[in-house]
């Protein structure tokens, strides 16, 4: 079990190799992590900063209004996407970025909706899926700019989403029950996308 020293620790750990990555540039992305279910905390990346440069006294706590109960920095507007996913699908955290891949393939495959993907080993880091021989749909949203909006949009498609979804050339939301679960879920997200982006460039008549 991790205390709160740990978790602001280890929160913090996975913000950073997540932007030393390349996933979270230009102060892109926002990280939290259920701190309590009820009432609903959450301990959080703050808005605004350099995601390669967050410690653990830089960790906000935010409530249920996506307002700030502890720490002295900015909430993100996107808390309410985190609340949403939380509240919804009883994530334990939350993980988003903005990746090369994930932002080219997003507007891609926009008009469509979603992005099929099938057929890879990798789809088992997925919590669940136990063959390759599957064919997984991540959703896609229009960006907006407006995240009550949005998180309304996000919300109906949550419970059925494979532990992740694209905003349209934004980035990517991915989740898990625990820290380590989201942050796997993230990385399989990532590997995917790239995959399937290559794949796209070495055969561009294929259709996905
Ligand atoms: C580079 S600006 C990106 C932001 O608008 C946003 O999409 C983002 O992911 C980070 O916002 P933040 O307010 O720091 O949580
Ligand atoms: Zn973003």
């Amino acid at each position: 079990m991790l205390n709160l020293t740990n978790l602001r620790e280890s929160l913090c750990g996975v913000i950073s190799d997540i932007h030393g990555k390349g996933w979270a540039p230009g102060t892109g992305g926002n990280f939290s992590v259920v701190l309590q279910p009820q009432p609903l905390t959450l301990l959080m990346s703050p808005s605004g900063v350099d995601k390669g440069q967050v410690r653990a006294s830089d960790l906000i706590e935010v409530n249920a209004q996506g307002e700030v109960i502890a720490g002295a920095g900015k909430a993100s507007a996107e808390t309410q996407l985190h609340l949403a996913i939380v509240q919804t699908t009883g994530a334990g955290a939350v993980l988003h970025g903005h990746s090369v891949f994930n932002t080219l393939l997003s507007r891609h495959f926009e008009a469509q909706g979603k992005l099929a993907i099938a057929g890879y080993e990798m789809l088992k880091g997925l919590n669940g899926m136990t063959t390759h021989a599957a064919t997984v749909d991540l959703p896609i949203f229009s960006n907006h700019q407006d995240m009550v909006y949005l998180a309304q949009q996000v919300m109906p498609q949550l419970a059925s989403a494979p532990y992740g979804f694209l905003l349209a050339g934004h980035g990517l939301y991915a989740w898990g029950s625990t820290l380590f679960e989201a942050r796997r879920h993230l990385e399989i997200w990532e590997f995917l996308l790239e995959v399937t982006y290559r794949e796209l460039t070495l055969n561009p008549l294929k259709s996905v």
